[in-house]
């Protein structure tokens, strides 16, 4: 698998390290990165044996299979459909770029008409499957999260002494206020009942070190319940490890015959 890289920050260089350095995805390199800063890309290509693009235009006429997308949701918003266009399949970490339902039946639509696939990785979240499940009859009657983070890891800094409550409301808003820290709601809107009926509560906690995911729901099969206590990476406190973890994974998957869950 030849793979193409826009954005080279924290799960993208995560990706470079295990991909092309680690062998963690037997057959499959990143063959092609784009990185907005060159003095970033010179480096990456020295150290990871890529090739580097000077936009994504040129990436996209390089010889790749797939493109991953790790930067931010306006960054997937102006590539996004480029990809798709150009043939390629993709990968979003900024999957918060699918919160609208509009947007979200244009890209089905142009994934039908290339004969593409999108993929969407769980994310620092885990459930999906049993929101699936649930939804396979229609029986999925009701989904939440709270994301309890320590305030260096929400927009609202470092300075708070307490616990404080910085949002609650749906996952279509919750994406607008807070673009780069809650786009875990957004796979669990897509997986469950969208955005407008998933409900959100943003919590700034100075007492935790690490993010941590609740997720609730409720339905005809019964109720679930589950917490993630992720461990942030080292050089984005806002970012959990299992995110970088589930690209990987989700990558891994791809090549597999037997598909579980
Ligand atoms: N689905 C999920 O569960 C999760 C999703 N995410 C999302 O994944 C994305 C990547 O996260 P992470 O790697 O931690 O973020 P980082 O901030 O560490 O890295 C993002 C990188 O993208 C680059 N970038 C920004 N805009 C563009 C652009 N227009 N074109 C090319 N590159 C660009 C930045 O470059 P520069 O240095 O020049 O600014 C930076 O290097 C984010 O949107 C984040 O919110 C994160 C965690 C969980
Ligand atoms: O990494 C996390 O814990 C979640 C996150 O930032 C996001 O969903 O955008």
């Amino acid at each position: 698998m030849k793979l193409g890289l826009i954005g080279c920050g924290n799960i993208g260089k995560f990706l470079l390290q295990a991909i092309n350095k680690d062998g963690l995805l037997p057959g499959g390199k990143i063959v092609s990165i784009y990185a907005r800063r060159e003095e970033i890309a010179a480096q990456l290509v020295e150290e990871f044996g890529t090739q580097s693009y000077s936009d994504v235009d040129s990436l996209l006429n390089s010889d790749v299979d797939l493109v991953i997308e790790a930067a931010t949701i306006e960054a997937a918003e102006e590539y996004a459909l480029k990809v798709i266009k150009s043939g390629k399949n993709l990968l979003l970490s900024s999957i918060g770029v699918m919160a609208d339902a509009a947007y979200e039946d244009n890209i089905k639509r142009l994934c039908r008409k290339n004969n593409v696939n999108i993929f969407l990785p769980s994310g620092a979240i885990g459930g999906l499957d049993v929101l699936k499940s649930a939804k396979a009859v229609n029986g999925l009657e009701s989904v939440c999260i709270t994301t309890r983070k320590p305030p260096s890891a929400l927009p609202a800094g470092s300075s708070l002494e307490e616990e404080t409550v910085l949002f609650e409301g749906s996952a279509a808003e919750a994406i607008k206020q807070f673009p780069r820290n809650i786009n875990v709601a957004i796979v669990l809107s897509l997986a469950g009942l969208g955005s407008e009926k998933t409900k959100v509560k943003i919590i700034a906690d100075p007492y935790v070190l690490k993010n941590i995911h609740l997720i609730e729901a409720s339905g005809s099969f019964g109720k679930l319940k589950l917490e993630v206590e992720n461990d942030p990476m080292p050089n984005n406190p806002k970012t959990s490890y299992l995110a970088a973890l589930s690209v990987l994974a989700t990558l891994q998957n791809k090549e597999k015959s037997v598909q579980i869950g």
